[in-house]
């Protein structure tokens, strides 16, 4: 668990980047810092690893000072990931993700090991190990500085807008791929982002910042977009937070019609049936797959659907999978189809049924009024003495989990080229570790 106390930073210059923030940061959780340029986001996540020093305040890691360690010793538990990966440009992919590893005295072997292992985790492959940082793209970089900062399997992760300088389809995956490490390693992450989508989509909490670092609101995000406690907040979220909220919500209570559906290979009394009670009918294939939507008064008057054209039907859009997509996805899907009705689907692509728009607002309501429980997206709420608390402790922090920057060996520090060059100018060079 990482605790602001009324933490201040104000820099030589007088800027008051944070007047005094309290904050606690769940051990084993994602607490994302989001607010507009200047709010004081990266101060306050570099005051934890001690390349900025608070002016008042403490910053405790498990009830622990930071500034009872030296600054080497307490990122051997502290791993940190910045915008454009930060990576030495001279080294292998592979030495870069060894670099800590080797500074800590790990054998050759050891850390290469690791690194590879590391590498496969963060989705690169093996192929890549050989290349320069400047052959990858900079989603795969980006990639690369989360495996070196997991090199020594440290509990805390700072992340500063790690995912910015990637297009955002990358960024899509780069959330994605995080949500699925954090799910196997349950690190104590703290993220900056000033994107408002980032921080709902990976938050277990969300930090909303103002000027100062004056916390407007630190609540999950389902809270966050359901009560924003003030107008600040409310046009943080932006106008469509209503509909963002039901990316939370499980499709699954969504109820879903058989009826409309139907085989193109199907006998022609049943379709006329079926056309008789129904506007529009899903046109399936032999595996249950959809085809397109058909009017029922384009339905042939024989009911040989078999001599409708598959390019004549109607688009159905896309389909959403009824156990693990949301209720998002589900609206998504019935607005974009043209007969106004969402397919869904199980995991093997087949049709289970259809909804309408109409039809899926009593799940929306029950979203909506807190009578369904949020559910998905891997931010299932935080409770008092719940699963936030199981996570890293003292002891994983303790002197056998290596660090990323810290040579025990010398009491120096080889600071990655990239975050040297990264430092605010401002005489914060007391840290030992430019000193
Ligand atoms: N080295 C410095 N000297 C003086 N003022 C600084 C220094 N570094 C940051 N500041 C100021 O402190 C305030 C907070 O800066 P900080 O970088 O923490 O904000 P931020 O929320 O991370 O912003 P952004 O989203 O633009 O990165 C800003 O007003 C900034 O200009």
């Amino acid at each position: 668990m990482i605790s602001f106390v009324q933490v201040g930073k104000t820099y030589p210059d007088g800027t008051v980047a944070v007047a005094a923030t309290d904050l606690t940061a769940e051990s084993g959780r994602i607490t994302v810092l989001v607010g507009p340029s200047g709010s004081g986001k990266t101060t306050l996540l570099r005051m934890v690893n001690r390349m900025i020093d608070p002016t008042s305040g403490e910053i405790l890691i498990d009830g622990v000072d930071v500034r009872s360690k030296s600054a080497p010793e307490l990122r051997r538990g502290i791993g940190y990931v910045i915008q454009n990966a930060g990576l030495f440009p001279h080294r292998t992919v592979l030495a870069n993700v060894m670099t800590v590893p080797r500074l800590l005295g790990w054998s050759r072997e050891k850390a290469r090991e690791r690194a590879m292992e590391l590498l496969t985790t963060v989705g690169l492959e093996e192929s890549h190990a050989k290349r320069y940082p400047f052959q990858l793209s900079g989603g795969q970089q980006q990639r690369v500085g989360v495996a070196r900062a997991l090199a020594a399997d440290p509990p805390v992760l700072l992340m500063d807008e790690p995912f910015s300088a990637v297009d955002p389809v990358v960024r899509k995956d780069l959330q994605t791929e995080l949500l699925r490490l954090q799910s196997e390693l349950s690190k104590t992450i703290l993220f900056v982002t000033h994107d408002i989508d980032e921080a709902i989509q990976l938050g277990d909490k969300v930090a909303v910042l103002n000027t100062g670092g004056l916390l407007e609101q630190f609540d999950t995000p389902t809270e966050l977009l359901a009560h924003p406690k003030n107008a600040f907040v409310e046009s943080f979220l932006g106008l469509d937070r209503g509909v963002r909220r039901l990316s939370f919500f499980s499709s699954s209570g969504v109820p879903l019609r058989p009826e409309p559906v139907v085989a193109r290979s199907a006998p022609p009394a049943e379709v006329l049936a079926r056309k008789g009670s129904q506007p529009w009918l899903l046109v399936v294939d032999e595996a249950h797959r959809p085809l397109g939507w058909l009017p029922a008064d384009q339905v042939p008057g024989d009911g040989d659907l078999g001599s409708v054209p598959v390019g004549d039907l109607t688009s159905y859009g896309h389909t959403f999978d009824a156990e693990t997509d949301s209720l998002r996805a589900a609206l998504d899907s019935a607005i974009l189809s043209p007969s106004s009705r969402a397919v869904g689907v199980g995991d093997d692509g087949r049709v289970i049924g259809v909804a309408s728009v109409e039809e899926l607002v009593p799940a929306i309501r029950a979203a909506q009024d807190g009578s369904a429980q949020a559910t998905i997206h891997g931010n299932p709420e935080i409770g008092e003495g719940g699963a936030a608390d199981a996570g890293a402790g003292v002891d994983e922090a303790g002197s056998t989990s290596p660090g990323q920057f810290g040579n025990p060996a010398t009491g120096q520090v080889d600071l990655p080229v990239a975050d040297q060059a990264d430092r605010p100018e401002t005489g914060e060079d007391s840290n030992p570790e430019t000193s």
